[in-house]
């Protein structure tokens, strides 16, 4: 994420005074070569990135780019120990000899809370990225992965189906990656997903790797490092990564912004069990798959992709070339698995052609960076010491309609912009 942050304007004066923590640590680095031993340096850097290096200064925007990753790495790269800089080289060596055990590691590094081990993972990050950067080249710039989310309501059937359908892929050759987005790990502590014990034979499957959410943080930082793991997955050589969530959340809309295509899993049942839907969710979906298409469910799985298709044809289109589509599957039977891929394949074949796919990913790009910024700004908004202090009583006049929120909002962010 430092290759966009170092293409940023100057700060705004509001915002010059924040970026002096963890973002600015991990996203906004120095230009100028920084000796090794020296800390990590944050007036100098944002100077050289809002004032010395303009667009206008550099030449083209290829150029820029690799000029500004190069720089971006050696900075970091000179601010490690010897032992630091064996530890990124060994876990990038063996991220791309595609060992499990290193992908494991690199993931479990850029979920770190630890401050060190954050610009840690961030170096190995930048690592990956030029290298993944070289093999989309090699790749007549396609991208190296498809990236699918699946979603669905508690019991719909989404680790049957993965189960199934994992198998089938690894079976046809490609190497799957399952990354499981799960809310409820930091509101109740416990799992929905992405325990091993759901996808039993899958995570025996050599070609496939399982992994859970991190079971701490906040929403945004667990999408932060599912967007980190994902990169790190596809410089492992998985070509298929399928981010997995529970439909019932606000995680689904975050995994939106990271994937090509959004699939929604919907189980045979009633309108009430469908509730806990949200009509968004149904909105982003690019296929729909109502499962148990089996046995006694198959006339409800019917009538609820009737349904379906029915509701589908009146949302807006949000593509020139790809209507959604409503499928009926089984995980049990297998049947229609093998056909929803190919619809998926089809997806994938005609947003690259269109050139969606790629306009898609760049977007999605850039909200990578706003939801970082927002994260990080928000968090410093809060750990300021008088607005820390002040937010409880402005909170109550808030609820007890004493005051206004705007107004009480505008105090806080006053007293904010004093101290910075
Ligand atoms: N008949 C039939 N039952 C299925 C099928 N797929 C899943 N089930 C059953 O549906 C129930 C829920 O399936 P899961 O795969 O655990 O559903 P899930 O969406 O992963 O559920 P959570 O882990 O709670 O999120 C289980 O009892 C499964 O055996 C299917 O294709 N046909």
């Amino acid at each position: 994420m430092s290759i966009p942050a170092l293409l940023l304007r100057p700060p705004q004066p509001l915002l010059r005074g924040l970026f002096t923590g963890s973002f600015h640590r991990h996203h906004c680095v120095s230009h100028s070569s920084t000796p090794r031993g020296r800390g990590l340096s944050c007036a100098r850097p944002l100077k050289s990135l809002g004032f010395q290096y303009t667009k206008q200064m550099l030449p083209s925007n290829s150029l820029r780019r690799e000029f500004c990753t190069q720089t971006t790495l050696k900075d970091y790269t000179e601010e490690l120990s010897d032992k630091e800089q064996r530890l990124v080289d060994r876990l990038y060596t063996g991220l791309i000899q595609r060992q499990r055990a290193c992908l494991a590691e690199s993931i479990t590094l850029i979920e770190s809370t630890h401050h060190r081990k954050k610009d840690l993972a961030q170096v190995l990050l930048q690592k990956v990225l030029v290298y993944h950067r070289e093999q989309e080249q090699l790749n007549q710039g396609k991208p190296l992965a498809f990236r699918v989310g699946l979603s669905g309501p508690p019991g719909a059937g989404k680790s049957t189906f993965i189960e199934y359908f994992g198998k089938m892929l690894t079976e046809r050759g490609h190497k799957l990656s399952v990354l499981a987005v799960d809310p409820s790990s930091f509101t109740s502590g416990g799992s929905l997903l992405g325990d091993k014990t759901r996808m039993v034979e899958l995570s025996k499957d050599l070609n496939a790797y399982i992994r859970p959410s991190p079971t701490r943080g906040t929403l945004g930082g667990v999408t932060r490092t599912t967007n980190e793991a994902i990169l790190l997955c596809e410089g492992g050589g998985y070509d298929i990564i399928l981010i997995e969530t529970v439909g019932v959340g606000q995680s689904e809309f975050a995994v939106a912004d990271m994937v090509d295509m959004f699939v929604l899993l919907l189980p045979p049942a009633g309108g009430d069990e469908l509730q806990g839907i949200k009509r968004g969710i149904v909105e982003m979906a690019d296929l729909v798959a109502v499962t148990k298409s089996d046995g006694d469910f198959v006339v409800p799985a019917r009538r609820i992709q009737a349904e379906y298709v029915s509701a589908l044809k009146l949302l807006r289109k949000r593509s020139e070339v790809w209507s959604p589509q409503v499928v009926r599957i089984s995980a049990k039977t297998g049947e229609g698995i093998a056909e929803m891929w190919d619809k998926m394949r089809d997806f994938q074949n005609v947003m690259l052609a269109s050139g969606e796919l790629t306009a898609k990913r760049r977007r999605q790009q850039k909200v990578w960076m706003w939801n970082l910024i927002q994260d990080n700004v928000l968090e410093h908004f809060r750990a300021h010491p008088t607005v820390r202090e002040q937010i409880p009583l402005l909170e109550s006049k808030v609820l007890s309609g004493a005051l206004p929120p705007g107004l009480a909002a505008d105090l806080l962010l006053k007293t904010f912009q004093k101290r910075n």
